[in-house]
């Protein structure tokens, strides 16, 4: 075979391997490194990560009876891709037993390994590892320039695909920390009105569905543009920081609190009976008095809406949730015009919604 066609050949099956995205990184690893023995007629392949003088197999191909896998570490000195690292380019190896030099290195005396093919792979601008071939058995011919050519695409694809695969987490995580910023809100950390309504859609559904019970409370703060006044708008930050602390622990696992606006925050109390509603206002009220950051006490006056879907509503969910919101804050009004530190209850039953 020419040079030229066996140059056509390595690019085409190169293309196939690192086209083929559904076999995922560690396969299409795996298919190079056994393009790889083929092409060089090695044992071992191997893509190490090298990190303080530890060389770690990260992937690698081998015989039954070579006891190496992914995982294994090994001290680099031991290796030839010491050699490899330090040159700073490619490392071929026919024969290392009459080899001057590296017929006394450690990875000769300790693995007998006589034939090495090897090249640094780099990752922002460092040494990642390295991508090696190897035997212990003498390599009966000179590597050629088209060897070394096909170990250089190898290691330059792996070189990119190492930066998209981390670039692709970081925006995983950038994507995850827009989602918590757009549902969280700034000043009290707890979810915000945006969050509230999609976890609502998803339980008012459920508890529909299951003919079950829940309610949704509005939560006020009485006289917090005094507060405000009186104690300054930061002092007012932190009595908001305070009372949604106070809420978070006060409730169960299952039970949601978010910061419906302002002053303002809501509860949803999935499979609530109308009995406990009382005992949970009244625990609230409690908690939310003994915060000590003003010289009074603080209150809250709450509306409540309690539903049962004993007999499911069967509108959208976008309109039952409307709903219920209306007639908590309803409630709500009705406890501060009664006097505020209070709470009023509706009791409804859901397909009785107009
Ligand atoms: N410090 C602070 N104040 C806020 C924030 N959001 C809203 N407020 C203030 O909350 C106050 C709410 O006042 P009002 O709606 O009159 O209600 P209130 O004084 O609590 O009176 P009642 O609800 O009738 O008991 C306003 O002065 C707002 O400026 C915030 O994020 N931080």
């Amino acid at each position: 075979m020419t040079e030229y066609s066996e140059s056509e050949q390595v690019i085409r099956r190169l293309y196939q391997i690192t086209n083929d995205y559904d076999e995922g990184f560690d396969n299409q690893l795996k298919s190079i490194l056994k393009m790889g023995l083929e092409r060089f007629h090695l044992d071992i392949g191997i893509l190490s990560k090298i990190k303080d003088n530890v060389y770690v197999i990260k992937q690698c191909v081998c015989p039954d009876e070579v006891p190496l896998k992914p995982g294994n570490q090994f001290e680099l000195g031991l290796t030839y891709c010491s050699v490899t690292c330090n040159s700073d380019t490619h490392l071929a190896l026919e024969e290392v037993g009459k080899s001057d030099v590296l017929g006394k290195h450690p990875a000769y005396m300790e693995f007998g390994l006589e034939s090495y093919i090897g090249i640094p792979i780099r990752f922002k601008g460092e040494i990642y590892g390295t991508l090696n071939f190897s035997s212990s058995a003498a390599y009966p011919r000179k590597f050629k320039d088209i060897d070394i050519d096909s170990l250089q695409l190898m290691a330059s694809w792996i070189e990119v695909e190492l930066i998209r695969r981390h670039q692709e987490k970081l925006l995983i995580e950038l994507n995850r920390r827009l989602e918590e910023k757009a549902s969280t809100d700034s000043l009290t950390k707890i979810p915000n009105r945006r969050s509230l309504y999609k976890h609502l859609r998803k339980e008012v559904n459920r508890v529909n569905r299951n003919h079950s019970r829940a309610a949704l409370v509005m939560i006020d703060i009485d006289h917090f543009k005094k507060i405000n006044d009186k104690y300054g708008h930061q002092t007012g930050d932190k009595a908001l920081i305070a009372v949604a602390r106070v809420l978070q622990n006060a409730l169960r696992d299952y039970d949601f609190v978010g910061r419906y606006g302002g002053e303002e925050f809501m509860l949803w109390l999935p499979e609530v009976e109308p009995g406990q509603i009382d005992n949970i206002c009244a625990r609230l009220m409690k908690d939310i008095a003994e915060i000590s950051l003003l010289k009074e006490p603080m209150t809250i006056s709450s509306g409540i809406c309690a539903f049962s879907c004993a007999t499911p509503y069967i509108g959208s969910v976008d309109h039952m949730i409307d709903r219920l919101t209306a007639k908590a804050d309803q409630q709500l009004y009705e406890a501060k015009s009664a006097g505020r530190n209070c709470y009023r209850l509706e009791l409804i039953r859901a397909h009785e919604i107009e």
